[in-house]
């Protein structure tokens, strides 16, 4: 296992919400993908030819305080989804323990092997809900994206629940400005072809 990144971790408070008031000023696109149901790495790799993920840091963390108010420590998994080489998605994932003590899914061997390979070949994992949030003004994560290249104040992202027997694990994912031109561009592309 390499260090972990510098910034890692490099979650933030997100006030999470079904359906955020300001979401009608969202490009179409950003909005179907932000929603979209199944897995994001089958739908990011209908889009490049290389797609690769780039552990940014793994640990068992003391809980934030809005993430659990079940379990004061999370198995932590942070990743970059890259697309050709460039970085679409920045990707947190919460676990408690207790759902790592119960299951026989190695979650903490994933590496760079994509989690939607585990989540959508067991079916004990059930998809939930799936709330929409931003990050901060220069928040963290924006500090991480502005770090890799691609600068941002803030960023659009979810959190998807999966479920797994009485246990419930996170799955955030924010889109990084380099996804969100493609979207605008798929937008624009399908406007004028109306
Ligand atoms: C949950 C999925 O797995 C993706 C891969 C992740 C990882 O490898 O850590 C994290 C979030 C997802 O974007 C999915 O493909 O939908």
């Amino acid at each position: 296992m390499s260090l972990p990144h510098p910034q890692f971790p490099v979650g933030e408070p997100i006030n999470w919400s079904a359906l955020p008031e300001d979401i009608g000023r969202l490009d179409d696109n950003l909005t179907k993908w932000l929603l979209a149901t199944g897995s994001l790495t089958e739908k990011l790799k209908a889009c490049c030819t290389e797609f690769q993920v780039e552990v940014l840091g793994e640990a068992e963390l003391p809980s934030l305080q809005y993430e659990s108010s079940i379990s004061t420590t999370l198995w932590v998994r942070e990743v970059l989804l890259l697309l050709d080489g460039v970085p679409w998605v920045f990707a947190r994932t919460l676990i408690p323990p207790a759902l790592l003590r119960q299951t026989q899914v190695d979650f903490k061997g994933l590496g760079t092997q994509p989690l939607g390979q585990l989540l959508f070949s067991h079916h004990e994992f059930v998809p939930g809900k799936i709330e929409i949030g931003h990050t901060a003004l220069n928040g963290k994560v924006s500090q991480l994206s502005t770090s890799i290249n691609q600068p941002c104040d803030s960023l659009w992202g979810r959190r998807r629940f999966f479920t797994y027997k009485q246990h419930e694990m996170q799955v955030c994912e924010f889109f990084l400005p380099a996804a969100i031109n493609y979207m605008e561009a798929e937008t624009a592309r399908s406007c004028s072809n109306h």
